[in-house]
């Protein structure tokens, strides 16, 4: 591994992976990370009491390797990688104040699994077309892992997917610690768009456990769901790949089934009966699946695959149709 001394790591963030990731990377002692929040008053905690008042706030964060700021251009000046870890919807406001020259000779890394809601494309492209950042200086985490599991230092895996094995390789290096591994994959765009279907997922199996379906019912919505979510890659990036590895299956499993999956926990409350208006003001934190049904749904006008989850999930978000009668039609093609 190549890596220099001294590693400069901004994070742009203050929610439960950002926190979860910085942790993670203050583990290095050759790394320094420069922690971009919005807020001030969550800095000036951070700066006293080196913990974040809102999310996973027993985690200690070190004072020495963690600097919180308020301004993202000096977040970012010197760094050698850039991590974006905000939900998709909010990640313009802030990035706006960056220039493709603040970005440039940076490797992005981005951790989120969302699209951008207006325009329906992944961060990557996003990341390409905006600042003109090259892919092969990008690459996204992904993997089965629950910022929660972090916080509490429980043993979990990571999948640094790039189309650049050397920068996939030294990102994995940085996430990997006492109680993470992180493996290298060069399946960007594979990644990137399982790390946003199995959301949809997620929040389908919520809605199904909300109204009263049961575990078998649900296992047989998720080994349908790997074969949608295989089909719809393949239509976007046909290439081999081995869908059954923790990137791809292991993240559907825990976000379909974890008692920390914001997805599922925001889908159990629809199913219950919550408008969707509701269930956001419940839930305090954000479900990537809401946004990511819109885009992937607009994004397969032009794909035509067949994905009978995906739609059923659509549908009761954003035509309200009733959820008992969309689960009702989805039996009919689940085998
Ligand atoms: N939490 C987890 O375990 C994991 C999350 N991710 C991904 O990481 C990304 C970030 O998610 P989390 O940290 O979990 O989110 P979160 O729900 O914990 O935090 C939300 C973040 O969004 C900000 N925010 C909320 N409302 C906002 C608004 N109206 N305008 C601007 N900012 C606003 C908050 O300040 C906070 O930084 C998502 O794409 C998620 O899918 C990926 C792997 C694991
Ligand atoms: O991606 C995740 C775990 O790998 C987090 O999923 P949730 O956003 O549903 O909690």
């Amino acid at each position: 591994m190549n890596q220099p001394q001294q590693q400069k790591v901004a994070v742009i963030g203050g929610g439960s992976w950002a926190t979860a990731l910085v942790k993670i990377l203050s583990e290095h002692s050759q790394v320094q990370v420069r922690w971009w929040l919005r807020s001030q008053a969550d800095i000036d905690h951070i700066k006293t009491f080196h913990h974040n008042p809102r999310y996973l706030s027993d985690v200690y964060l070190s004072p020495r390797r963690v600097k919180p700021c308020g301004k993202i251009r000096d977040a970012v000046r010197g760094a050698d990688y850039v991590v974006l870890a905000l939900p998709a919807a909010f990640i313009q406001e802030p990035l706006q104040k960056l220039t493709s020259a603040d970005l440039r000779g940076k490797r992005i890394v981005s951790a989120i699994k969302g699209m951008i809601p207006d325009q329906n494309k992944l961060v990557t492209d996003w990341m390409e077309d905006t600042y003109g950042v090259p892919l092969d200086d990008m690459c996204v985490i992904a993997g089965p892992c629950h910022a929660e599991e972090v916080a509490l230092e429980k043993q979990s895996y990571l999948t640094i997917a790039s189309t650049n094995p050397g920068c996939a390789a030294d990102f994995a290096h940085l996430m990997t610690c006492r109680y993470v591994t992180a493996h290298p994959l060069a399946d960007l765009y594979g990644v990137e768009y399982a790390a946003v279907m199995k959301n949809i997922v997620a929040l389908a199996c919520g809605i199904t456990h909300g109204l009263g379906y049961g575990d078998n019912f649900q296992a047989v919505m998720v080994s349908n769901a790997m074969l949608e979510i295989r089909r719809f890659v393949t239509a976007v990036d046909p290439r081999e790949r081995e869908m059954s590895a923790s990137a791809y299956l292991g993240d559907l499993l825990v976000t379909a089934y974890s008692q920390f999956s914001r997805n599922r926990l925001f889908g159990n409350m629809i199913g219950r009966g919550y408008s969707v208006k509701a269930a956001q003001l419940e839930m305090k934190m954000i479900a990537e699946g809401y946004y990511a049904a819109k885009s992937i749904h607009v994004l397969n006008q032009q794909y035509g695959v067949d994905m009978p989850i995906t739609e059923a999930a659509f549908r009761i978000l954003y035509e309200g149709e009733a959820p008992a009668l969309a689960m009702n039609e989805l039996k009919g093609y689940l085998k």
